[in-house]
């Protein structure tokens, strides 16, 4: 409607519009003036402060989001999670599942993203994240999603005073039936509307000091398969203390637009570090940075490209160590700390992993430790 046409049709009805005076015309074209008024006029900010969060305080994410079949293959495609089992109707009936299931790398990023924008869009640190478990898998596309977080708990940082530390409890379930599909626990450093008093986290720093001495085994074994015997045997050979079952993998991926940008907003994720680089400018990476979930999903596909998985069955004690930008290239290296005979199947045993995504440098970018049930060679 134009301008004209909306003014005639004030004047038909009855609202008492037409007695306000009109408003004065302001040039918002001239630099100055703008300028002047951005500086003038409040912002309606975005996200909560930490003082925003008490313990015990249910959010009910008001985002949900459709789990299809483009979000689950967009996210697998882009973090090389290749496993035929999502992208083939023969091979998804082969593993037991009724067509191509939701992944639950995708499942947990989607039920993260959606959290974002009431938990961490104003800022500050994913620091960790554990107990993540998929209670209602398999899902299937067309799926509605719906979560809800509470907050479990709320700290001082030592170190940073103008952050605190709140946990959440979330919990992402079908939207028809109330499974709940994905839950975890999730920390992060969020912003103080007013900085505190700390005692600086010294405390932490003289620790980091006396953890500087590598100890290394002195044997690293590589399994010969990726076939659940191929993990049993392995671990066979190293049962004293200097010797480990662990190997890195091949498989690079440079991060670019589309997994540092597309990828979260694709899951709702409202956390301006993926995608204003405008702000991001002027924070401490410089640079927008890659969402945790597509570092650790990106690494875990180069960790599954050299196993055949079964069955994810969860994730434990997930850090994430340093920012990823674009440019930046995402590596993984993988110990296996156990294995043993009791999956949900005969086909396959379960297997526990620990993860490490690294980048260029060799430096760490994400920590955790995995739980998944890996095929057996003579199922
Ligand atoms: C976070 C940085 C600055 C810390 O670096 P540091 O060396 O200072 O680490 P620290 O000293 O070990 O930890 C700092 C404080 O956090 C505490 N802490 C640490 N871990 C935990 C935990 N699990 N549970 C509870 N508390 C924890 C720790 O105890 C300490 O407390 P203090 O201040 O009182 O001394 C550094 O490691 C870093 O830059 N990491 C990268 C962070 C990152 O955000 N990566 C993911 C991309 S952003 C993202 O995906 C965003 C998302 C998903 O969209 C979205 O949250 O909205």
């Amino acid at each position: 409607m134009t301008r004209e046409s909306q003014r005639e049709s004030d004047t038909d009805t009855d609202t008492g519009s037409r007695e306000q005076p009109e408003p004065r015309p302001i040039d918002w074209t001239d630099p100055d003036t703008f300028a002047q008024a951005l500086e003038q006029v409040e912002t309606k900010e975005k996200g909560n402060y930490f003082e925003d969060f008490a313990e015990g305080d249910l959010l009910e994410h008001d985002p949900g989001l459709t789990l299809t079949r483009w979000g689950n293959e967009s996210w697998l495609s882009q973090t090389l999670n290749h496993d035929p089992a999502y992208w083939r109707t023969d091979a998804a009936a082969e593993r037991g599942f009724d067509e191509p299931p939701i992944h639950p790398d995708y499942l947990t990023a989607a039920t993260l993203g959606i959290t974002v924008e009431d938990l961490s869009e104003k800022g500050g640190y994913f620091l960790g994240r554990t107990d993540v478990r998929f209670p209602g898998t398999p899902v299937y596309a067309g799926t509605e999603l719906h979560v809800e977080s509470e907050v479990v708990s709320t700290a001082t940082s030592g170190s940073r005073p103008e952050f605190g530390i709140v946990t959440w409890r979330t919990r992402g379930t079908d939207a028809q039936t109330g499974d709940v599909l994905c839950s975890y626990e999730r920390t992060n450093m969020i912003p103080r509307r007013e900085p505190v008093a700390t005692d600086g986290g010294a405390a932490t720093a003289e620790s980091d000091e006396e953890d500087d001495e590598p100890t290394l085994p002195e044997t690293f074994v590589t399994p010969d398969g990726g076939y659940f015997e191929d993990f049993v045997e392995a671990l066979e050979t190293v049962d004293d203390e200097n010797a480990a079952v662990a190997y890195r993998h091949e498989r690079g991926r440079t991060q670019d637009d589309v997994t540092v940008a597309s990828l979260p907003l694709a899951t709702l994720n409202t956390a301006k570090q993926h995608h204003n680089i405008d702000v991001m400018a002027d924070s401490p990476s410089g640079d927008i940075v890659t969402y945790g979930d597509v570092t650790r999903s990106t690494a875990l596909g180069h960790a599954r490209s050299d196993e055949q998985t079964w069955r994810e069955v969860g994730f434990d004690d997930e850090q994430f160590h340093t920012f990823v930008a674009a440019g930046d290239t995402v590596y993984a290296f993988t110990r296996v700390l156990a294995a043993e005979d009791d999956a949900s199947t005969d086909a396959a045993g379960t297997v526990r992993f620990e993860h490490i995504a690294f980048n260029q440098d060799d430096e760490p970018v994400y920590s955790g430790t995995r739980t998944a049930e890996i095929q057996k060679r003579t199922a």
